[in-house]
């Protein structure tokens, strides 16, 4: 070969590899040599996207359960690039991935860099190893005793919330007829001051003051247009660097070109939200030369943490602990995952409620009078309210704060009678299997609390109700979600009545890793007219 064409052929080999690899991956791979070419799905879709278009243009979780209604409990689907994702429905699969293999099924990387950078680099994003010493030291902080002594917190943001809605519907020319509310950005703000007052003993206030620093950093954070930017953040590397200080002091950069506006929202907000974050924790550093035995220390559970930590490495100085850093990430963690999906969860509820009038009147049947005798009902007052649980559940069931979320194959292995190749990501659809009518029956779609008065025999508390998945990841802040919005709910209930605000108005829930109303919820609000039955 001659030299020039020699170094002609070296100067175009780079562009043929390009090429030879885009078109291996969108094209070759997907349609003719993966493994998983044959399981049943949706067509490839887009040449680029794949599937993911019609995924972020639909409600969240819906598209997946038309998928395996048509296609069975196994699924193939492609996402961006060429990327496959399995969907697996059947009960035993799902405990093999969640619960029994979970060590060889983490979160993937992608996710936990989105929710590193979102929710912190905490308890969400550890696996395996780290991740069983993290909870192991963190369960004590959510246990019942721990959740009992802190009920009563709640009801300081619950009384604040309750008055101003009664100011607000009082003032209207007809009182009687009451006020529409955006239902979400007040359950927003409720539990907001409520993660803050129990997970830190900081008074945020959002609900009197909508210009706290924490409230509005959130509300900048979480605003739908950022949502659908945080599920493109596929791309490696991006989280990391938006996380980083060098994105922080560059961060107006973005705000100059239209597509990348968003990255500088969402970087300043991490920022503001960080800083804040740091001067709790500060503030538990200081409070912890307090005694752990002292019965008037702070039982908010960052201030378990801190206490726990310093007796812990004062019995064994080897003993496994979290760095300085790493409580810092944890309270990032609890704020970015116990606010927005309680908040959701709640807004979900009175939704449900104002379309289900039966329901509603039943529930307040139900409360009325234990209010009525204690208007801050202690845990165990709450635990025993058998409607209110119907509710609660039934509404986390068919209307899941967290639709949907991931798993990536770590080896190869048989699941459900497929070859899984290592690498393979899967979808854990988690509002898939809630209304799945194999397992709930022919109404498994409808919101009908009295089916958790006599639930279905193919019922089972870890795989029927995956709104908290199972398993070692499943949520930690399971219990305190569910007493704390049974706070809220029996409070609202027992004082107003709920509408929805226009005739034929429907749910719009947004396809952002969180499920929320697109609308915020205006719902129609009144004072009750009668306090019992
Ligand atoms: C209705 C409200 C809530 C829902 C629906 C919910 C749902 C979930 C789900 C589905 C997961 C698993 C995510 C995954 O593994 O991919 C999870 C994990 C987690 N949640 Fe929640 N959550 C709620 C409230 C809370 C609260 C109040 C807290 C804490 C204050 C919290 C803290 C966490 C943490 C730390 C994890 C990671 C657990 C681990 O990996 O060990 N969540 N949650």
């Amino acid at each position: 070969m001659s030299p020039t064409l020699y170094s002609r052929l070296l100067s175009v080999a780079p562009k043929f590899s390009l090429v030879f690899l885009v078109l291996y991956q969108l094209i070759l791979y997907p349609h003719f040599l993966s493994p998983l070419r044959h399981i049943p799905g949706p067509p490839l879709g887009h040449p680029v996207y794949g599937q993911f278009p019609t995924i972020i243009k639909g409600e969240a979780g819906i598209i997946q359960r038309e998928w395996a209604k048509k296609h069975g409990s196994v699924v193939r689907a492609v996402g961006p690039i060429g990327i496959e994702r399995l969907m697996f429905t059947k009960p035993d699969a799902l405990h093999k991935i969640l619960v029994s293999d979970w060590v060889d099924y983490p979160r993937p990387g992608f996710m936990r860099d989105i929710l590193g950078l979102t929710a912190g680099y905490g308890l969400l994003t550890v696996t395996g190893n780290e991740h069983k010493q993290m909870r192991k030291f963190m369960n004590p902080a959510f246990s019942i005793p721990s959740l009992m002594a802190q009920t009563d917190m709640y009801y300081n943001s619950i009384e604040s919330l309750i008055e101003i809605l009664q100011t607000q519907i009082d003032t209207e020319e007809k009182p009687e007829a009451g006020k529409e509310f955006l239902m979400y950005e007040w359950t927003s703000k409720v539990t907001l001051d409520i993660i803050c007052a129990t997970a830190f003993g900081y008074k945020t206030d959002s609900l009197h003051n909508p210009h706290n620093e924490l409230a509005d950093a959130y509300e900048r954070l979480l605003s739908p247009n950022l949502a659908r930017f945080i599920a493109l953040m596929v791309i490696p590397g991006v989280p990391r660097l938006l996380a980083s200080d060098w994105a922080y002091r560059h961060r107006h950069w973005f705000s100059r070109f239209q597509n990348l506006a968003q990255a500088a929202i969402l970087v300043d907000s991490m920022h503001r939200i960080k800083q804040v974050s740091a001067g709790i924790l500060a503030e538990k550093m200081r409070d912890s030369a307090v005694a752990a035995s002292d019965t008037e220390a702070k039982r908010d559970i960052m201030s378990l943490l801190v206490r726990a930590r310093k007796a812990d490495t004062e019995k064994d100085k080897g003993a496994y602990t979290l760095s300085d850093n790493a409580m810092m990430e944890q309270v990032l963690t609890f704020l970015g995952a116990g606010h927005e999906t309680t908040a959701s969860g709640l807004a979900w509820t009175l939704w449900l409620l104002a379309n289900d009038q039966e329901s509603q009147a039943r529930l307040r049947d139900e409360v009325t009078p234990l209010l009525a005798d204690n208007p801050r009902p202690d845990y165990r007052s709450l635990k025993d309210l058998q409607w209110l649980d119907c509710v609660v559940m039934e509404s986390l069931r068919v209307l899941p704060p967290v639709p949907m979320t991931f798993r990536r194959a770590a080896k190869t292995d048989y699941i459900d009678g497929v070859l899984v190749p290592k690498g393979t990501i899967f979808y854990i659809p988690i509002r898939v299997v809630n209304t799945s009518k194999d397992l709930w029956g022919e109404d498994a779609e409808e919101f009908r609390p009295s089916r958790w008065l006599d639930l279905p025999k193919t019922y089972s508390p870890s795989s029927s109700h995956m709104s908290f998945i199972a398993g070692p990841h499943a949520c930690i802040g399971k219990t305190m979600a569910i007493i704390e919005m049974k706070a809220v709910l029996a409070s609202l209930i027992a004082e107003f009545e709920f509408e929805p605000a226009y005739a034929g108005q429907v749910a719009q829930p947004t396809a952002a890793v969180t499920m929320k109303p697109k609308d915020n919820m205006p719902l129609r609000v009144r004072r009750v007219s009668r306090k019992t039955a």
